[in-house]
């Protein structure tokens, strides 16, 4: 029952042709028949045309479908067919009848009728158009919609498979809406342009048909089947349907009669368990079938090419039905809640993002009650294929409602039951959340939609409330409102359902809730059903013999409550459960989409921990499974699996040894990064940075690979900001002293590329500038350490100084740091920028800074009085002596000892003019200041605070012989 509810159409006529029905090979038709939905929904909204256009673009859809459709034909259907089960597969029902009808002579049989039908109606049939030595020739067979060439096995067949999305090598990439009917078969760039008309004794519509968004394309596409056919071939079409050989009778009968009116007869019909087959014969005259047509055209029949999906609302869906009406005020809420905007503005923008025709669908309850006289145009309007017209009157009727008791009262009083139009409510709602519209739900109107999905409603208004509320969940506003009305008690108790199509927007939405809000996911965490704690029942669904898809929802919920902070990293369930779950659906015996989601979670879960990234990467296997992700085409799958690397080998130098050393891995990162996806240039850029952490291959392999090379072409082509900040972030480890791309990457003018960074708005820009300016001005010469002061300017430095991200303003000072170290520098680069440098350890030193910030520039200070004439630059600066004597007693002990260096610099004996400083700090107090410190020595605790690491132990060692120098003067 469940299923006959949920599965209406398209997955039980798949389904059916297996013996064992597995919740993967439910999940794949599940797929298959959204796309089918989706495309049928667009067409509706901007028309078929466009939306065709739109569909054909998608290619990563195109290709998932492709691989899901494989995938269940192949594992499901064709290895499912019992030999002595009754059911039969649809390609054997079409091989049968071709080798019955061109081998067995059976032709004849058909062109003997024919003959006889002409005979009556005083037909002269051209024997020339028969189809001569067709029992020897090879049978050219056109299978449209191939996907994975099903009949390319049988050598009775030459077969031509075309399909806009080949799922295999053999098969033509085609569109056969598109593709033109001339004299030749043509190709152009990889792509059937052309067909040869008259050329095909078998075309094949196999589960074709239904993908086709509307009648009149798939009648078209009759008509270009039957041009491409010689006379006497066959058209094969195959279609999807589990009801009974009766319930679609119309449909198939209206489909014999249209397909007559184009010049086909159809000469076998047989329906088996889960599909109609059906095979059409061109005949050699179309007045002949056009006679059969007419005869008939008296019937009851559809005049248009449609399937039973296109009399549906949405096929897992209530429907709305025309009898039903608002039963009371409880109700109409629920109806308001639909147009229940704060401006008519916001609500045209909505309906016009939203599908019409199930608005209309909505619609249809109000029209027996609405005052029939004055909204007799408006309603006819309704049912305009001019959207804007049907807008217009979607409005209107609105307005009519909305404030009116006596409607109200009349609808009150003319309902039975309203079950169903609620049903068709909340299918609109649903719609309008999961438009990119913003839809204001309020917290009653949540507790509304909840009151919906408990234990008591049927299957599909649970569905559809979890699929509201996860399209609804997109950020801490809405994370909260849901938390603060309960939502997570409900889907705790949703979650019990066994039942994938309640469960899986189920745990969407709890993954959502939970993304980067700790409040929230903690309130997950400690949710109850029946006194098990919610993250117990994501253990049970954890199972081995759960679907795929739960398993990869259920992960990603643990994963989200993980990262935001309710789980430890460390918690079991996600040690033992959730990371190998994610580890083993990245292994190459799953589907692509699923290993590269199961890629995706794992990325996001092992980011920024380095024990979970070095459980991921205990074996040799996940790294093995992420690299084959790397061979496939799907731009979303390499991005999983280059984001999936550069987690892992975040921190730790030996699980990046291995990344790099896994086959081919360097080269695919270095095709990732000319790929033409701009998304796939990013993650391969980012897994580069990640792995350009380590020391060792940035000596060796960053080295062989000439890396440098499309990295820096990558910064200098204008890239879009995010890029530019993963190429930069990359390019500063590149530029570390024991780099030896350092070398090469300088010859292609970095230094002013990086300058310019540091004048970005965007703050990562600016501190990957300045940060790699610093690594590069680390032990490196004078020469090169002035180009870049020149490049950067007085001014920008100071505009770094007081940058509003602190990061930056540190890397700025180590910069300055680094210009005057080591030793043999400093007198130099003082004499050169000294005014510039003092200056702006000044600013810091006085600004509103931090204590790390301030030690930053107290150090500099220190290797400036480690100068033999640099010293000078302070000793002339009463200001900056009297900040160090200052510091010298101040409560922080960081602060205190860096300025104690500084001045242990000064007073250093055997340097030119030590005894005139010496005797200048005494006057200012300094002896005094050592003297108190030395006699604090006893005090432990500040014993402690300066020897606490051994630098600071060396600096109180210094001071105490400095005191006695000073003493002895
Ligand atoms: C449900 S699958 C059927 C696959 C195969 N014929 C079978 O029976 O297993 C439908 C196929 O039609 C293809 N298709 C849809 N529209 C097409 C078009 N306009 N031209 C070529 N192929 C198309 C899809 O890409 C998909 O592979």
């Amino acid at each position: 029952m469940i299923l006959s509810v949920l599965y209406t159409q398209y997955q039980p006529a798949l389904q059916g042709l297996v013996s064992m029905a597995s919740n993967e090979h439910l999940n794949l038709s599940e797929f298959i028949k959204n796309v089918h939905q989706q495309l049928r929904d667009d067409s509706k909204i901007m028309g078929s045309e466009k939306a065709w256009n739109e569909h054909i673009k998608n290619e990563k859809q195109l290709q998932q479908y492709a691989t899901a459709m494989k995938q269940l034909a192949v594992n499901y259907w064709d290895n499912n067919i019992n030999k002595n089960s009754k059911e039969m597969s649809r390609i054997a029902w079409v091989c049968d009848l071709c080798l019955d009808y061109f081998r067995k002579n059976k032709l004849q049989d058909y062109r003997h009728k024919e003959k006889s039908v002409a005979e009556k109606i005083n037909l002269d049939i051209d024997i020339n158009k028969q189809l001569s030595n067709y029992e020897d020739e090879h049978i050219r067979m056109l299978d449209v919609g191939s996907c994975y060439n099903a009949f390319g096995r049988y050598e009775h067949f030459h077969v031509i498979p075309i399909d806009i999305a080949p799922a295999t090598s053999d098969v033509l990439k085609c569109d056969f809406l598109t593709v033109n009917v001339g004299s030749c078969t043509k190709m152009v760039s990889g792509e059937l342009q052309m067909l040869q008309n008259n050329s095909f004794h078998i075309v094949v519509f196999s589960l074709f048909l239904e993908y086709l968004p509307t009648p009149e394309i798939r009648l078209s596409c009759c008509q270009k089947a039957y041009n491409l056919l010689l006379n006497e071939g066959l058209l094969f079409i195959i279609t999807p349907d589990s009801k009974h050989v009766g319930a679609n009778a119309k449909l198939m009968k209206s489909w014999q009669f249209l397909l007559a009116m184009l010049g086909f007869s159809r000469i076998r019909y047989q329906k088996l368990q889960h599909i109609h087959c059906m095979a059409f014969r061109k005949n050699l005259s179309n007045v002949t079938a056009v006679r059969w047509a007419e005869l008939h055209q008296n019937k009851d029949f559809y005049k248009k090419m449609y399937i039973p999906q296109d009399f549906k609302i949405e096929s897992t869906e209530p429907t709305a039905s025309s009898n039903n009406f608002i039963k009371n005020d409880n109700h109409i809420y629920t109806l308001e809640d639909c147009f229940n905007f704060s401006d008519v503005d916001n609500f045209v923008k909505t309906i016009k993002a939203f599908n019409t025709y199930r608005m209309v669908a909505v619609m249809y309850p109000f029209m027996a009650f609405m005052n029939v006289e004055s909204s007799r145009c408006y309603m006819d309007d309704l049912y305009s294929p001019d959207p804007d017209k049907c807008l217009a009157s979607i409005v209107c009727i609105k307005n009519s409602v909305i404030g009116s008791n006596r409607q109200k009262q009349s609808i009150i009083a003319q309902d039975e039951n309203n079950e169903r139009l609620i049903d068709a409510c909340l299918c609109c709602l649903r719609t309008l959340t999961q438009q990119s519209v913003r839809v204001n739900f309020t917290g009653k109107h949540i507790e509304k939609l909840l009151s919906y999905a408990g234990l008591e409603e049927n299957l599909s208004r649970q569905a559809c409330i979890a699929h509201m509320l996860s399209a609804l969940c997109r950020g801490l506003p809405e994370q909260n409102l849901l938390c603060s009305v309960g939502t997570q008690q409900v889907l705790a108790t949703l979650l019990n359902i066994e039942n994938s199509a309640v469960r899986l927007p189920t745990l969407t939405c709890l993954a959502a809730m939970c993304f980067e809000n700790r409040n929230v996911a903690v309130e997950v965490v400690n949710t109850m059903f029946r006194n098990v704690e919610s993250p117990n029942i994501f253990v049970s669904l954890l199972a081995r013999d759960r679907s795929i898809e739960t398993l990869l929802e259920t992960a990603k919920c643990l994963t989200n409550m993980c990262r935001s902070g309710a789980l430890a990293p460390n918690d079991s369930m996600i040690v033992y459960r959730a990371m190998p779950t994610l580890v083993r659906i990245c292994q190459s015996d799953h589907l692509e989409i699923h290993r590269a989601a199961a890629a995706n979670t794992l990325a996001y879960l092992t980011e920024v921990d380095s024990s979970l990234q070095q459980l991921a990467a205990l074996s040799n296997q996940l790294i093995n499974a992420l690299n084959d992700l790397l061979s496939f085409p799907t731009a979303s799958t390499k991005i999983a699996a280059f984001t999936a690397f550069a987690s892992i080998g975040a921190n730790d130098e030996d699980i990046r040894k291995r990344i790099i050393e896994t086959h081919r891995l360097i080269e695919k990162v270095l095709e990732g990064l000319a790929d033409q996806d701009e998304g796939v240039r990013l993650a391969a850029v980012r897994c580069l940075h990640s792995l350009s952490r380590s020391v060792q291959q940035l000596r060796t392999t960053f080295q062989d690979h000439t890396i440098w090379r499309p990295l820096m072409s990558l910064l200098s082509g204008n890239p879009p900001t995010e890029l530019l900040i993963a190429a930069s972030s990359a390019l500063c480890n590149l530029l570390l002293e024991f780099s030896p791309s350092k070398e090469p990457i300088l010859q292609q003018g970095v230094v002013q590329l990086l300058a310019t960074l540091t004048a970005k708005s965007e703050p990562a820009l600016r501190l990957n500038g300045v940060w790699a300016l610093m690594n590069m001005t680390f032990q490196t010469d004078q020469r090169l350490k002035s180009q870049i002061l020149t490049a950067l300017g007085t001014d920008q430095i100071f505009r770094l100084l007081a940058d509003s991200d602190v990061r930056v303003l540190m890397k700025t000072l180590g910069l300055l740091r680094n210009l005057v170290s080591p030793r043999n520098h400093t007198d130099t680069m003082m004499a050169l920028h000294g005014s510039q440098v003092m200056q702006a350890v000044v600013l810091v030193l006085e600004g509103p800074h931090s204590p790390e910030v301030k030690e930053q520039a107290l150090c500099i200070l220190g290797n400036i009085a480690d100068g033999e004439r640099s010293k000078d630059h302070i000793m002339a600066n009463e200001d900056v002596l009297k900040k160090l004597t200052d510091y010298m007693t101040h409560s922080d002990s960081s602060l205190q000892t860096a300025a104690i260096f500084c001045i242990s610099n000064l007073v250093r004996r055997d340097e030119p003019g030590y005894a005139e400083r010496q005797a200048r700090l005494r006057d200012m107090g300094v002896l005094t200041i050592l003297h108190q410190l030395v006699s604090t020595v006893s005090d432990n605790l500040l014993y402690d605070k300066l020897c606490f690491k051994s630098r600071k132990a060396n600096i109180y060692l210094r001071c105490l012989l400095v005191d006695i120098e000073l003493s002895l003067d």
